[in-house]
């Protein structure tokens, strides 16, 4: 694995100019498709869909339930790009591959990501199907040295060293949980925070039981760098966790998690989840699409 590859501020320039002259569309907001979660993108209005082997400088999607395309349109009047499939540290894609899309966003004039993925939870109170809204997250990887932001930094993105305090927006998850109550779903809405790992291989009982007792409610493999990214060019974030299994925490229990049940649990959710994001998106306010470019 590359982990210490670098990116030019040319080379994401030319993926971010290749698309719009592609597409006519100016997304204001973005969203990741999370395992299981791709069709958040058949929403979209005036669709143009692009595979990620047909865009210059994007890396490929390699895991079951992660498409491979970018799909830019409307929803509710704004103007949104979808990635229906991920990029994951474990594919053996380097950190900055792996987001390489985040700031491709941001050139694009992208001022909102809406991240989204399939977690396993540790919380005593989760049930498989809920719905959490990221509070926070704790970058296993990224504590270790694993950071997209490792290397030269990029001032025309963001400064050396940016804070991830309040790294996910407070107002969004506040509007995301009366939506919730509006649309009669925040019975299975939680919040909490989210713990990234590096997989591909779940966790052992002793890891879910370390996790446990750090105060993790959720864990998967993914969304903590790309928010890292986010953060660090000044996008706001919002993140929401579909909780696809409990994580084994007893030795007693004789159930296993496997990736076909989390993409199950994808497919029943699926509603839901697009139910939420489509009445956020519908209530977010957005500054006018006028900051393609802004302080880059
Ligand atoms: O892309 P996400 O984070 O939703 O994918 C999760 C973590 C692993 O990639 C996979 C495990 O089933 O789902
Ligand atoms: N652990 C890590 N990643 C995951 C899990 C899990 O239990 N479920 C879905 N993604």
């Amino acid at each position: 694995m590359h982990s210490k590859e670098h990116i030019s501020h040319d080379e994401y320039q030319k993926t971010a100019d290749w698309l719009m002259s592609q597409t006519k569309h100016r997304p204001q907001v973005a969203i990741i498709c999370g395992s299981g979660l791709g069709m958040l993108a058949d929403t979209l209005k005036c669709q143009d869909s692009f595979a990620y082997s047909d865009i210059p400088g994007f890396p490929q999607s390699t895991v079951q339930g992660h498409a491979g395309r970018l799909v830019f349109g409307e929803l509710k009047g704004k103007t949104c790009v979808c990635m229906q499939g991920r990029f994951h540290m474990y594919e053996g894609h380097s950190l900055c591959k792996t987001t390489f899309p985040i700031r491709v966003f941001k050139l694009l004039g992208v001022e909102t990501l809406i991240v989204t993925n399939a977690a396993g939870s540790l919380a005593d109170g989760f049930q498989t199907g809920d719905i959490m809204i990221i509070k926070d997250h704790i970058n296993f990887p990224g504590l270790v040295g694993l950071n997209p932001l490792c290397g030269p930094n990029d001032e025309k993105f963001g400064p050396r060293f940016p804070a991830m305090s309040g790294c996910y927006d407070k107002g969004l998850r506040c509007l995301a949980m009366e939506i919730a109550k509006e649309l009669g779903v925040a019975s299975v809405l939680q919040e909490g925070v989210y713990a990234m790992v590096g997989g591909p291989n779940f966790e052992t009982i002793a890891e879910a039981r370390l996790l446990h007792r750090l105060g993790v409610d959720a864990v998967g493999m993914s969304t903590a760098p790309e928010v890292v990214v986010a953060t660090h060019c000044g996008l706001r974030v919002f993140g929401l966790s579909l909780i696809t299994n409990k994580v084994v925490k007893s030795y007693e229990d004789t159930e296993s998690v496997n990736h076909e049940g989390v993409l199950e649990i994808g497919r029943l959710r699926s509603h839901t989840v697009q139910q939420l994001v489509t009445e956020l998106i519908d209530r977010m306010e957005i500054n006018n699409n006028d900051n393609i470019n802004k302080s880059i």
